[in-house]
């Protein structure tokens, strides 16, 4: 026998779990080799574009054609009356409502779609929006979900009956014509009950502002009708292409094995990416009619105005506790601003995502969640934004009431959250929202972090401070904001989990080559997350071949298993444990081969890194390349020829990661200008795969949350103008703003995933978000701040200043 390599070398040389490995998509990124939807390039290929609402809410009395027509290079203009004939004037949204593809008699907010423009290029196509003559007539415009809820003026006329009673909804019974649903989870009575009976009760009232996605690439598609074969293509900036697939199945009429979806490189997604939007449709038509290719691509003021807005939460809140700070009971009231249609990307049984998870990372005996969503003269979306479904705002929600609760007990907020903390022996935990948590060490996670950043030498530095401040020697604060999160990823069990009626599965499918290599495709899409370079590295320790011998593929419905695509932190819960187990398939067809080409029993040969050794007998082995090479070359009895391997994965849980996040910020009063002086983060995602892509996820996750806690956000005036559709108003952080992030971790592995791994991509925003705000809030305490508002910009920190005074 040859000279070998240690153990320890051929581990390294598998690049499999746990390792650093480099991006291998970064080498094409890096040199403009990308290949993006806007990359694509066809013979003959026309571009559209579409007319947009200047209102926010008015009827539509005529659109003039003409003159737009008679622009060179224009060569049709599509409306809601050419869509109506095919049925695709409107469309089903993700949440069970439906959106109008073209302006249908009305407009509902600023920036809709009226007309779609086709041309022969951009230029023409600009030119002949220009020129489409649309008369409106203004209606009343309604801005805010409250006043809504009160008024006359009936936003969706469509889901009024004609004897003027309201039909149900999606999810249930409509109480006024702008209601769209009311959702609960939780026990109502026994939880105000204890509310009225606590030793202390701590209310608070906030508003998490609406804001947007905003990935650097915008969405676009191609669509490509070949009428000779009936085929239909679709190239799209699409989180979900097998979805996207079935969607344009249903609603075009075209068999599902007709149409191809691609997603090819995204230039991050973020949730914006998830929904269908009026683009797609009328681009599939444009190209039907025209026979040619044709594409649309957002520009910046279409993505921010129009697609996928998050959040817009005015949330409402109780917690109640005994005087030594135990909490007894949370209520939680949210009204729901989802714009003039309810097309939150959320699984069906959920209308207002997972924010019944609420009671955070703490032990609440009782709670109650109602969930009103309510229209609006505003864009239509409600994506999660780096949270699985409406985390952020569960989580920005309770970690606020912590603090207000930890004002109204004179207490510490580090102490407050660790008297209440789910224990580590309390897992599997189900919180009375009804979650089953899988798994934590919340208190180990905790005074790790507190002592990292020296919390306590914090304090006493804090307090010198503020006795500074009066004293008149500094005019800034100092704020220490504390957070802690469980997320809840991985969507899901297809028993509680799917959208349209797809269940939440996810799934990988392997080839082994002859020569030991190998590809592996998967229903998940990489959208910036380095999905090519991580899901190699499970199916390297799994199968034993090297992640640099394994290609992954996604994206593309003609030759990917069906996946429900990557959001909500899902493709690493989900689809990485197909991964996991298509390889054991894979894994387990070559212990069969190993032991026939050793000559010995299936059960004599056992597994050990990137071979099979007979039991007892270390010297006696065969290399998976060696095994690859035998599936193809040798007539084994009893065994098909060929190593192949397809896993569809329905997780019995959701995961649960944690974390536990510092950030120490700088205020000066008269400027309202904040200075992140540290920011510490703590995530426990389980099993790490790669370490250093996680580090770049949670700085990633960490500057959007960064962001949006400190100046992002969609904003409308009363006539449902928007303020910021333009990067000059919406905040958008650059290097400039952001700081140094420290990063940490502590391994609490899934019980229930094949290699323990828990999603980790959006769990930097969810915690970071309160973590900044709080900092924030916390450098005010001392003063009598309990609570404001995002997004603390300069001004809105200023005038809290001055409002507590300190401006005197
Ligand atoms: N344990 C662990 C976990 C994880 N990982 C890694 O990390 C990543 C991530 O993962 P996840 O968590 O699973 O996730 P996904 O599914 O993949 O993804 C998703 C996410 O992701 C994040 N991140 C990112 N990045 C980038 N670059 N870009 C983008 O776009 C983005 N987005 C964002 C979002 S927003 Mo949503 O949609 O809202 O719902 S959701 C989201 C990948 O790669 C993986 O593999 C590792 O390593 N380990
Ligand atoms: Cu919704």
């Amino acid at each position: 026998m040859k000279d070998e390599i240690t153990r320890e070398e051929r581990v390294d040389n598998l690049k499999g779990m746990g390792c650093s490995r480099k991006r291998v998509e970064d080498a094409r990124f890096t040199q403009g080799k990308g290949n993006y939807v806007d990359d694509i390039k066809l013979d003959g290929m026309l571009f559209g574009d579409f007319v947009r609402s200047p209102y926010a809410h008015a009827r539509i009395k005529s659109i003039d054609t003409t003159a737009a027509l008679e622009v060179p290079g224009v060569l049709a203009v599509l409306t809601a009356a050419d869509l109506e004939p095919l049925g695709l004037h409107w469309m089903p949204t993700l949440a069970g409502d439906k959106q109008m593809v073209l302006a249908d008699g009305k407009v509902l907010f600023q920036g809709q779609e009226v007309a779609y423009v086709v041309a022969e290029d951009r230029y023409a196509a600009a030119d002949g929006i220009e020129l489409v003559e649309v008369e409106y007539e203004e209606l009343p415009v309604i801005v805010n979900p409250f006043e809504s809820l009160k008024s006359d003026v009936v936003l969706r006329e469509d889901l009024v009956a004609e004897d003027g009673s309201i039909p149900d909804g999606a999810h249930g019974p409509r109480k006024h014509p702008n209601h769209i649903f009311t959702w609960d989870a939780g026990d109502k009575d026994p939880t105000e009950e204890v509310i009225a009976n606590a030793e202390v009760v701590a209310e608070e009232t906030m508003y998490y502002h609406r804001t947007h996605p905003c990935p650097l690439e915008t969405c676009g598609c191609v669509a490509s009708m070949d009428k000779v074969n009936g085929k239909l293509t679709l190239w799209g900036t699409f989180q979900a292409p097998h979805a996207i697939r079935t969607v344009v199945s249903l609603i075009s009429g075209i068999e599902e094995h007709n149409i191809r979806v691609i997603s090819p490189d995204i230039g991050g997604g973020f949730g914006n990416k998830v929904g269908a939007y009026p683009g797609y449709v009328c681009s599939v038509v444009a190209s039907i009619v025209t026979g040619k290719p044709v594409k649309w691509i957002e520009d910046r003021m279409d993505n921010l105005m129009t697609t996928a807005f998050a959040r817009d939460y005015h949330m409402t809140g109780k917690i109640s506790a005994t005087k030594e700070g135990k909490i007894t009971g949370l209520h939680c009231h949210v009204t729901a601003d989802h714009g003039g249609f309810d097309a939150c990307a959320d699984p069906t049984k959920f209308p207002a995502g997972f924010m019944n998870i609420c009671t955070g990372s703490y032990d609440i005996p009782t709670a109650y969640l109602e969930v009103e969503g309510v229209y609006t003269n505003k864009a239509p979306g409600g994506v999660s934004y780096r949270c699985s479904f409406r985390v952020t705002e569960a989580v920005y929600f309770i970690e606020r009431m912590i603090e207000v609760l930890a004002i109204e007990l004179n207490m510490d907020a580090a102490e407050l959250r660790r008297i209440n903390f789910i224990k580590k022996e309390q897992f599997p935990y189900t919180a009375a929202l009804g979650w089953e948590y899988d798994s934590g060490d919340y208190h180990t996670a905790w005074d790790k972090a507190l002592k990292t950043v020296d919390y306590d030498g914090l304090r006493t530095e804090q307090a010198q401070r503020v006795e500074d401040f009066k004293a008149g020697k500094t005019r800034k604060l100092m704020g220490i904001g504390l957070s802690f999160f469980t997320e809840i990823v991985g969507a899901g069990p297809v028993k509680n989990c799917d959208i349209l009626g797809l269940g939440m599965f996810d799934s990988c499918e392997i080839r082994i080559h002859p020569t030991g290599s190998a590809i592996a495709r998967l229903g998940t899409i990489s959208q910036g997350q380095g999905h090519a370079t991580t899901f190699a590295q499970i199916l390297a320790s799994e199968i034993g071949l090297p992640a640099d011998s394994i290609t992954i593929e996604e994206g593309d419905t003609d030759t990917a298993p069906y996946g429900l695509g990557t959001y909500g932190s899902r493709s690493t819960p989900v689809a990485g444990a197909a991964t996991a187990m298509a390889g054991r398939k894979i894994r387990a067809k070559a212990q069969m081969i190993a032991a026939y080409l050793l000559e010995v029993h299936d059960n004599d040969v056992e597994f050990d890194v990137d071979r099979f050794v007979v039991k007892g007998a270390p010297e006696k082995f065969k290399t998976m390349k060696e095994i690859a090479f035998a599936a193809y070359n040798q007539a084994i009895p009893g065994i098909e020829p060929g190593l192949e391997a397809v896993s569809y994965y329905d997780p019995p849980n959701m995961t649960y990661p944690f974390g536990a996040y510092v950030c120490v910020m700088d205020i000066d009063v008269d400027t309202g200008v904040t200075e992140i002086r540290r920011f510490y983060a703590l995530d426990d995602c389980g099993t790490r795969i790669n370490p250093m892509i996680i580090e770049g996820q949670v700085h990633g996750g960490l500057t959007e949350a960064l962001a949006v806690a400190l100046g992002q956000e969609i904003a409308y005036d009363d006539m449902g103008n928007v303020k910021t559709g333009t990067l000059m108003d919406f905040f958008l952080p650059t290097a400039w703003e952001v700081p140094n992030y420290e990063t940490d971790f502590t391994v609490t592995p899934s019980p229930h995933h094949p290699i323990g791994a828990k999603g980790v991509g959006e769990s930097p925003h969810v915690g970071g978000v309160p973590c900044f705000s709080n900092a924030v809030q916390d450098a005010f305490r001392p003063f009598g701040n309990r609570h404001t508002n995002m997004p603390h910009d300069h001004w809105r920190i200023w005038r809290t200043a001055n409002e507590l005074g300190l401006h005197d």
